[in-house]
């Protein structure tokens, strides 16, 4: 494994080497004391943290906003605390996290393995990198081998569940302050210690440590470890999906969720640094908040994964809205409003719940006496979400077929035919047969329809300089390049409509740009975008 490139901090004031951080936000550094007056002085002090950590009965630690802060500002950038695998999932080093593929060893396919413990690993750099080196040597020590071995591909690894907390607990020697700080995070055990997982965490966790490992820490400590993690930790991810971490910011675990965040967060370089950025304007002292679950789920799905994965219900204003913002996102049409009955020609009603923020409050007609139980409408959803996990996302057909299908129950806001038109949204302009050029102009038209709704469900659900915003401005600009160049060529349009159009799309390409270029991989694409359309804006033909 490569190490990570160190660069040199500069000076705030003078762009010098500097060795003195900023003690208040921790994002910028000065050469000396005197530059960091004067920093602070010349306008640090309106930009320095941001943020401050309240308590409240109902919200417990949360983060709230010391100041305005800017659309797009960073908010928070930190280092992980403590980094891991994921509790289960197929063999990746224990290193780098990168998923491994076997190799054919003495005429067998196996995964390259830490000569000392057996843990398949990527190769010897891995094997040495310091984030093993505690870990090996505790597990050498005791005679422990690791016993993955490739079976077959993908195959789901269990063992993996021990890492991560064995790595938190040896930092009570290596980092006792940093030990402190996550275990002073919120663990939730309480409501996780009889869960079936936690029944065979209290098996295989508990015993590899105390029995196996022989480390003095009672079977509270590590649980309440992994109970930390569940409650804090982020899932850690790269562009391409090949690793697959989980790490604790001890900072941003402060933030608390919302169904509609004002923040969003990326990871920067290989040491998977958290930068945290408003996604709005935020007001001092709003709270600063994130997602813990998808925003594109309705509050029934929502609460459920919030409440088994985060033990706490969710009580913020989309929760309390049974239309969540008038996007009816959880909702279906009134069988008996749009049955036989059904005019076509008005709004069709919707059954909307008559208690949000009850899970088993039955779902009403907004305009007959219709109803139906809450279990029927978890029954529903979840025969449906079945169904479409079940699509292969090989082609466009399936999905395409399953909104068809459903029409008459599925609104077009509906959750479920989000879900599919996210996956056609993926497929058209991008799948091989599929690319923007390939698309016959129906398909295109369907493209843009696509971003268009979707936009306007992200100005409800992620408004602002969220993530989803920026790839679908990215993926409509694109397409309405191409629809206005194959306009161009048909006779629609006039050179002086492709000029109007071009910078229509160089507007949208403006917006996505600055949504997304924080994100480091994202920079050479947004550059070349930027670049080809300019070329094509002076030059159309
Ligand atoms: C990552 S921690 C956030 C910090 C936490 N509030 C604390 O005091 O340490 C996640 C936990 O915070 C609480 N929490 C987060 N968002 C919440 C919200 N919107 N309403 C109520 N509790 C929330 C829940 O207990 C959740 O499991």
């Amino acid at each position: 494994m490569n190490g990570p490139k160190k660069e040199i901090p500069l000076c705030e004031v003078c762009q010098q080497p500097a060795n003195q951080i900023c003690g208040g936000c921790k994002l910028v550094y000065y050469c000396s004391k005197a530059h960091q007056k004067l920093g602070w002085r010349e306008g640090h002090k309106f930009k320095c943290c941001a943020f401050k950590v309240q308590y409240s009965e109902t919200f417990g630690r949360h983060m709230v906003a010391t100041r305005d802060i800017k659309q797009g500002e960073m908010i928070l950038k930190e280092k992980p605390a403590v980094m891991g695998p994921r509790m289960s999932g197929p063999a990746h080093c224990l290193s780098c996290g990168k998923k491994l593929e076997p190799m054919k060893i003495k005429e067998i396919y196996d995964f390259y393995k830490c000569t000392s413990c057996n843990w398949p690993m990527c190769g010897p750099e891995c094997e040495k990198a310091d984030i093993h080196k505690a870990e090996c040597k505790i597990m050498t020590d005791r005679k422990y081998k690791c016993t993955i071995k490739y079976e077959q591909p993908d195959k789901t690894e269990a063992a993996y569940c021990v890492i991560a907390p064995l790595r938190a607990l040896l930092m009570k020697d290596s980092n006792p302050q940093q030990y402190e700080n996550i275990m002073a995070l919120e663990s939730h055990l309480e409501d996780r210690i009889n869960t079936p997982l936690y029944v065979i965490l209290k098996a295989n966790l508990v015993t590899f440590i105390i029995q196996v490992l022989g480390l003095p820490f009672d079977e509270d400590s590590i649980l309440k470890v992994a109970s930390i993690y569940d409650t804090n930790a982020f899932d850690v991810r790269c562009l391409d999906g090949s690793k697959r971490l989980r790490a604790i910011y001890v900072t941003a675990s402060m933030m608390n969720h919302n169904c509609k965040p004002n923040t969003r967060h990326i990871y920067l370089g290989d040491n998977y640094n958290l930068a945290v950025i408003a996604t709005v304007p935020i007001s001092k002292g709003e709270m600063i908040t994130l997602t813990y679950t998808q925003t594109l789920l309705g509050t029934l799905d929502r609460s459920k994964l919030l409440k088994i994965n985060k033990c706490f219900e969710c009580v913020c204003e989309r929760c309390r809205d049974p239309t969540e913002f008038g996007t009816y996102i959880g909702s279906i049409y009134c069988s008996i409003c749009n049955g036989p009955f059904g005019n076509g020609i008005e709004k069709r009603p919707m059954l909307i719940s008559s208690n949000p923020l009850d899970e088993t409050a039955t779902w009403k007609c907004e305009k007959c006496d219709h109803f139906i139980l809450s279990r029927q409408m978890f029954w529903g959803n979840n025969a449906l979400s079945q169904e479409l996990m079940k699509i292969r996302k090989d082609g466009p057909e399936k999905f395409e077929e399953f909104i068809e299908k459903y029409s008459q129950t599925l609104h077009p806001n509906n959750h479920l035919v989000l879900q599919a038109k996210l996956a056609l949204l993926q497929i058209y302009g991008n799948y091989k047969g599929y690319t923007l050029s390939e698309l016959p102009d129906h398909l295109l038209k369907r493209k843009l329809d696509l971003c268009h709704e979707l936009l306007e469900l992200a100005d409800q659900l992620e408004p602002g300089w969220s993530r989803f915003r920026g790839t679908i401005l990215l993926d409509l600009q694109a397409a309405m390049v191409v629809q206005t160049k194959r306009d161009y060529e048909a006779e629609k349009i006039t050179k002086e409509g492709v000029q109007d159009e071009l910078m229509e799309s160089m507007v949208l390409l403006q917006e996505a740009a600055n949504i997304l270029r924080v994100e480091p991989e994202m920079r050479p694409t947004l550059e070349a975008k930027i670049e080809e359309l300019t070329r094509f804006l002076q030059t159309p033909e």
